[in-house]
């Protein structure tokens, strides 16, 4: 049986429990569930706080983990990221009040307040600065204004956070994270049961970017059609009752859906459709 660390709470757990519950996962019922079994896809489900995933895949008890990519990084933990999946986007990042600094070099001889402390620790290393870190456990936007610290490194998303507390990013992002897939370090993952779970992710990753698109256009103009809609490997073109003309099929990025129909009419094409991928297997 597979086994697999999930998210219990924070910003994780809601996109990771709906991933898993679109490509076909059975999720647990109440959130004070630590363990499911889902026995007909052969996957035992542990629910673990975030921060301990890495740790928890490195110790080799558990096959595979969802974390963030920061987080993994901030452990420590011999794992290693194998599948990102799109969601709790964020960059890491300095802020001060205005007029405090406005580069790492400026932090010599600082306290830093952060609740990842070795992504921070490490960082400042990495640049020769010589700052003291001091850990917190969240809110860490507070510290400025209580003392704690004269300046914070956290998660940045919206920048909403920062704006209420009065302070500014300053110097280049640390780094940017998104939810990710992890194993132990050099872990064997071409097992069959590791390579169905991981289609299966990239499966829902590309029905949730891409749209499938139909439309008919004049043999002549087969070629301009194609090169907007060249599909992952080709599109499928088919012959119409209508001779001199065909109807062809691609997946298009959802992004670019709009643009590339407008394109499509421009040159000609008509009965443009754009539908829904619920689920696939590239
Ligand atoms: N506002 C946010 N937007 C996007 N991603 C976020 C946000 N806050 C945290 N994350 C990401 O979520 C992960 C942190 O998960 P964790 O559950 O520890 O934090 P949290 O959402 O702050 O929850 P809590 O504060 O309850 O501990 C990190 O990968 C981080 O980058
Ligand atoms: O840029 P924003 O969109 O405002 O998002 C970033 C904020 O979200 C997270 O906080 P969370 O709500 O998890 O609280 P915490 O600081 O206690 O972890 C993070 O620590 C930032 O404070
Ligand atoms: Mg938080």
């Amino acid at each position: 049986m597979l086994r697999i660390a999930v998210p219990n709470k924070g910003s994780l757990s809601g996109p990771a429990a709906e991933m898993l519950h679109e490509a076909g996962y059975q999720q647990r019922r109440e959130s004070k569930e630590l363990r499911i079994v889902d026995p007909e896809n052969e996957v035992e489900f542990f629910y673990l706080r975030p921060r301990d995933i890495a740790i928890y895949v490195s110790s080799g008890r558990l096959d595979i983990g969802i974390t963030g990519r920061d987080l993994l990084i901030d452990s420590g933990a011999n794992a290693e990221e194998i599948l990102p999946l799109g969601f709790a986007r964020s960059t890491f990042r300095f802020a001060t009040k205005p007029g405090t600094a406005t580069g790492v070099e400026d932090l010599v001889g600082m306290t830093v307040a952060t609740s990842y402390e070795g992504i921070v620790a490490k960082h400042l290393a990495d640049q020769g600065i010589d700052a003291s870190v001091v850990h917190l456990d969240g809110a860490v936007e507070t510290a400025i204004e209580l003392g704690v610290a004269e300046v914070i490194a956290d998660v940045v998303e919206t920048g909403t956070s920062l704006r209420n507390a009065g302070l500014e990013v300053f110097g280049e992002p640390i780094m940017k994270s998104e939810a990710i897939v992890v194993r132990r370090t050099g872990a064997d993952t071409e097992e069959a049961k590791v390579q169905q779970f991981l289609r299966r992710l990239q499966g829902v990753l590309v029905a949730r970017t891409y749209v499938m698109m139909d439309y008919d256009c004049r043999v002549e103009q087969l070629e301009k059609a194609v090169a907007l809609t060249p599909g992952l490997e080709s599109p499928t073109v088919s012959p119409l009752h209508n001779e001199g003309w065909v109807a062809v099929r691609a997946m298009v990025p959802a992004k670019e859906a709009q643009r590339i129909m407008d394109d499509l009419y421009a040159i000609g094409a008509r009965a443009i459709l754009t539908t829904a991928i619920h689920a696939c297997r590239l």
